[in-house]
Formats: structure tokens, C-alpha cells, sequence
């Protein structure tokens, strides 16, 4: 049995863990998908973003129009649009593979790893063995079974299909109301799809601040049709091929439409399944989540966790903030740290674009914590006249007896550039007198509307003097 000092499960945020200071560590890296790199390069984060700026250009004759632009969207090229991003990413990750097995110091396994032990890992008929073992698979989407799914499969989709898909349809249900339907459904409808979005509870982006989530809600549905509190009941198929999708409302009560596909996007499921856990004692918590301490150790010796299929939040940042930690306390074991996990923030790419960091107002309402909101529309800074803005808005929550900024929420253009000196003065404690204050904010910049945001929430409360 061939022994290691390092076995990694995973090639994605799993894979940027060996870096050059495992240069003398005997490393192997397991992957079971032909395809290299993991989520986030070919199916997730880097491939959506690069079909949501055409859709943003697609989507802005009708922005044009209220500036006295007059663009036409005469069409879009779906083949041009997908063959252009996968064009860039194959080769990326192809070439990630080449070089990963071309590393002196690491053994690349194109095998689904499972445990035998604690420190024995099965790969199909081979058996492996190593001193420390990092569990990185991620996650996959969630599939739901109901009757016609099976004769339908060929027009059901999830994230990880859809974005290959050979003609974009010219009617596409999608099913879920987290950030995958709302990234698709801007894209697609942009594009000029039909989309009709189908969640099962009355809220879209659930775990948003309710402000910004029902601002988000009345936006969308001017780009696509939104059926709430709905769920998937079944898919038919007649003889022609046709599909029809049923939902069943909360009376019982059954609803019809006609589709070239379906998007599947209500969630994702943990790979811990295949790991055969239990050979190793590794706890995990109920849905797959495996269970980690701040140091990103399992329970048992040895073992570490990180990313999608340990952590709370299922997003690449916060994947590659465990990674480094992981890193560090295989590198240092005697000086271990702990990921902070304080404020992470979070941004969806739909149209409009959110961004958010914190606590929501609702949880600061359960907590019974004390705090001052307030609310800057971008219409009301210079940046926002220029873009005739309507509609779009920063909301800010502070503590007003320290200052520190408790949560921020911004719906509009470029929240999730704009909110970033937000999480930077929360991560380092800065208080808000000296945020707004205690700096330039470029004229006439679109970031004044965090300043203006951040001045309101002084005049929220009472006026605070800055001692200069
Ligand atoms: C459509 C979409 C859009 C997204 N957009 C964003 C975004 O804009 N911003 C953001 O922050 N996050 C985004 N995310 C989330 C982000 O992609 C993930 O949080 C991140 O990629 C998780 O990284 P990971 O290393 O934990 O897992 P992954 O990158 O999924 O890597 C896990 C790897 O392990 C392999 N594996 C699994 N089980 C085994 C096994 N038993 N043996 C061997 N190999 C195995 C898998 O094949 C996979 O390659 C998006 C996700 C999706 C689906
Ligand atoms: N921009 C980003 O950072 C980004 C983009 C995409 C995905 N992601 C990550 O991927 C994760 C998964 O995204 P997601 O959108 O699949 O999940 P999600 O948890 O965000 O949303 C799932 C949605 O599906 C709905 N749903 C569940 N079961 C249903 C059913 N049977 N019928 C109808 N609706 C149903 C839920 O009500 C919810 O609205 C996210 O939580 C996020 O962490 C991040």
C-alpha cells in the first residue's frame, strides 16, 4: 500500500492547498470528476458570472432608453456565448490537471476516495494510506424526485448541465427561489428565454433582509414570471416530446406550464455519502454537513474538513479562507489558527445585484439587539442621478452605543463592489463616525451612497462629532 504524508480528497479549493511549501511532502490529490478544479471554475462562480455580463448587456436597451440611448437587443448567440466561456475554462482546467500531475511531489488519483480507516483511504481497487488526510469534495445540486422525471430527464437540468446546454430554450421553468434561480433567471430572460421562476415558499432570497429580499422580488418580476409557494408535483411528457411541468400550490390546488427545459436549482447536497465516514469515526452532522472545529479539524486525529462539505456557508470565499487555515496548521501544527468566520459576506449576481454582510434586521429583532438602521437610495447621490437610478438602496445597521456596523445591504448596480469597505470596517472594528468622516469619498462617485448611508445612521440616532 502506498503511504503519504498528505492526502487531499477533492481538486478544488482542495487542490490550491498544495502550494510550494509541500514542496518535500509526499502529497495525493484525489479526484473522481474526469474534469480538474472542482465547482467553482467549471460550473460555478467563474462560468455564471461570465454569462451574467452578457445578460446585463442584453438587459440594458430598456436603461438605455430612460438616458435617451436608443439600443436595440436585435438577438443573443447562445452557441457564441457558451463556446466563448468554456472556451477559457477548459483549457484552464486542463491544463491545471497537466500541471498538477506533472508536480514532483504529488500523486494525482482519478478515483472517488472513500475511507477504509482512519488514515486509510480505498481508491476503486487501490489502497492508500497517509499520516494526515484533508476532506474537500464539496457539494452537488439537489436533485428532487417526482413522477415523469425520469421520460423527462433529457430537459431537466441543474447548474451543472445547464450552462452547456446545446440551444438555450425558449421556455425554461426553474425551480427554487435561492441564488441559482435568481442568477438563471436573470440570464436566460435577458438572453430572451421565457422564464417562469417556481419557489416553494412565498419568499425569494429567504435569507436575505426582508427589505431587500422584497425589493428583489418586485424587481424580478418584471423579468420573469413568479409563481410562489408553489412546488414541483410532477413532469409530463407526451408523444411529441412536449413537456408540461405541474405545481401543486399549499390548497392542493395543481398549475400547468409548457416547457423546453427545467432548471433544478432548490439547493445542494454535502458529498460526504461516498466517503464511507463511519470506517474512519468521522462525525458528521445531519444532511452530510461534516463536523469541524475553528481549526477546520474533524474529530479524529489527522483529519481535516473544509469548504462546502464541512462549512456553514457555501461560498468560494469562505471555501478558500479554510483552505488557508488547513494549510497553515498542516504547516505549522504548533502554532494553529482558526478561520473568522465573523462577517461573511455574500453577493447575488441577479438583476439587480445584492450584496450583503452581517446581520439582517430581522435577526437583530430576535436577538433583541438595540440598533439604528437607515436606508440611502442610490436616486439621491450624484452617481445615481447620472444613472437616472429608480429604486435601488444601501441599508445600513449599526449599534449606536459603539458605533460598529452590525449588518449592510445593498440592492443595486455594483453592490458587491460597493459593499467592500463595508466588511473591511467590520472585520477591522471601525466605527462608523470615522468611516463616513475619516476619509475622502470621491466625488462623484457611486460610493457616496455608502457615505450618505453610513451619515444617516449618525443622524439616525443622535449627532456625533468626530474629535479631529
Ligand atoms: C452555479 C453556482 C454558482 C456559484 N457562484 C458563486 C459565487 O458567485 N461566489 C461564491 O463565493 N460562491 C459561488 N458558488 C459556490 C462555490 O462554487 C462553492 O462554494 C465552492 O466551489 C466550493 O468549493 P469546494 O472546494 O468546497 O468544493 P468543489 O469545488 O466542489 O470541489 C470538490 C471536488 O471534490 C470532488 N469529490 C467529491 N467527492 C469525492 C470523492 N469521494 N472522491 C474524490 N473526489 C471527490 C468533486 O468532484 C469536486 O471536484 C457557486 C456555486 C454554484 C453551483
Ligand atoms: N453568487 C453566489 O455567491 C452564489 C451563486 C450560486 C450559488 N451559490 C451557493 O450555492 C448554494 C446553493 O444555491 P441554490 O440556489 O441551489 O440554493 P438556496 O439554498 O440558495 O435556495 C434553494 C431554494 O429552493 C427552494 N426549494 C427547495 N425545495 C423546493 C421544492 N421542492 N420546490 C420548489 N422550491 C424549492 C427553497 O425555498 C429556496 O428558495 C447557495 O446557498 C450559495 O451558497 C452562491
Amino acid at each position: 500500500m502506498q503511504h503519504f504524508d498528505l492526502a487531499v480528497i477533492g481538486s478544488g479549493s482542495g487542490n490550491s492547498l498544495i502550494d510550494e511549501r509541500f514542496a518535500d511532502w509526499d502529497v495525493a490529490l484525489i479526484e473522481r470528476d474526469p474534469v480538474f478544479g472542482g465547482t467553482c471554475l467549471n460550473r460555478g462562480c467563474i462560468p455564471t458570472k461570465m454569462f451574467v455580463v452578457p445578460a446585463d448587456l442584453a438587459a440594458s436597451p430598456a436603461h438605455a432608453a430612460r438616458l435617451g440611448v436608443d439600443l436595440d437587443l436585435r438577438g443573443s448567440d447562445w452557441g457564441a456565448i457558451r463556446d466563448r466561456i468554456f472556451g477559457r475554462i477548459d483549457p484552464i482546467s486542463a491544463g491545471g490537471l497537466d500541471w498538477r500531475e506533472r508536480s514532483a511531489n504529488v500523486t494525482v488519483f482519478h478515483a472517488e476516495a472513500s475511507f477504509a480507516g482512519p488514515k486509510e483511504l480505498a481508491l476503486g481497487d487501490d489502497r492508500i494510506s497517509a499520516d494526515r488526510i484533508v476532506i474537500a469534495t464539496g457539494s452537488r445540486p439537489r436533485l428532487l424526485a417526482v413522477p415523469g422525471i425520469e421520460d423527462a430527464a433529457a430537459k431537466v437540468y441543474t447548474s451543472d448541465t445547464i450552462m452547456r446546454i446545446a440551444e438555450r430554450p425558449r421556455r425554461l421553468v426553474i425551480v427554487g427561489g435561492g441564488y441559482i434561480a435568481a442568477e438563471f433567471a436573470h440570464v436566460f430572460s435577458a438572453l430572451g428565454t421565457d422564464v417562469t421562476l417556481v419557489n416553494r415558499s412565498d419568499v425569494l432570497l429567504r435569507h436575505h433582509d426582508r427589505e431587500i429580499a422584497e425589493h428583489y422580488a418586485s424587481m424580478v418580476a418584471g423579468q420573469v414570471r413568479v409563481r410562489l409557494n408553489q412546488e414541483l408535483a410532477a413532469l409530463e411528457t407526451d408523444q411529441r416530446g412536449e413537456l408540461t411541468v405541474i405545481t401543486r400550490d399549499r390548497n392542493g390546488i395543481e398549475y400547468e406550464y409548457y416547457a423546453d427545459a427545467v432548471l433544478l436549482a432548490v439547493g445542494r447536497v454535502r458529498n460526504s455519502d461516498a466517503l464511507n465516514l463511519p470506517a474512519a469515526g468521522i462525525d458528521v452532522k445531519p444532511g452530510g454537513q461534516i463536523h469541524v472545529d475553528a481549526q477546520q479539524r474533524t474529530n479524529v486525529d489527522g483529519v481535516w474538513a473544509m469548504g462546502d462539505v464541512s462549512s456553514d456557508y457555501l461560498l468560494k470565499h469562505v471555501a478558500n479562507a479554510e483552505m488557508r487555515t488547513v494549510q497553515h496548521n498542516l504547516l505549522y501544527p504548533d502554532n494553529p489558527v482558526e478561520t473568522d468566520h465573523r462577517y461573511v459576506p455574500q453577493a447575488v449576481f441577479s438583476h439587480p445585484q445584492i450584496a450583503s454582510v452581517g446581520a439582517t434586521e430581522e435577526q437583530l429583532k430576535a436577538w433583541g439587539v438595540r440598533y439604528v438602521a437607515s436606508r440611502q437610495r442610490y436616486a439621491d447621490v450624484a452617481y445615481g442621478w447620472a444613472l437616472e437610478d429608480e429604486g435601488h438602496f444601501v441599508k445600513l445597521l449599526a449599534d449606536p452605543g459603539t458605533w460598529h456596523l452590525l449588518g449592510a445591504h445593498i440592492i443595486g448596480p455594483q453592490a458587491p463592489s460597493l459593499i467592500q469597505p463595508l466588511i473591511q470596517a467590520m472585520s477591522f472594528n471601525l466605527p462608523v463616525p470615522q468611516m463616513a468622516r475619516g476619509q475622502y469619498w470621491i466625488h462623484p462617485a457611486l460610493p457616496e451612497v455608502v457615505e450618505n448611508a453610513l451619515l444617516g445612521l449618525l443622524d439616525a440616532h443622535h449627532p456625533v462629532y468626530l474629535d479631529r
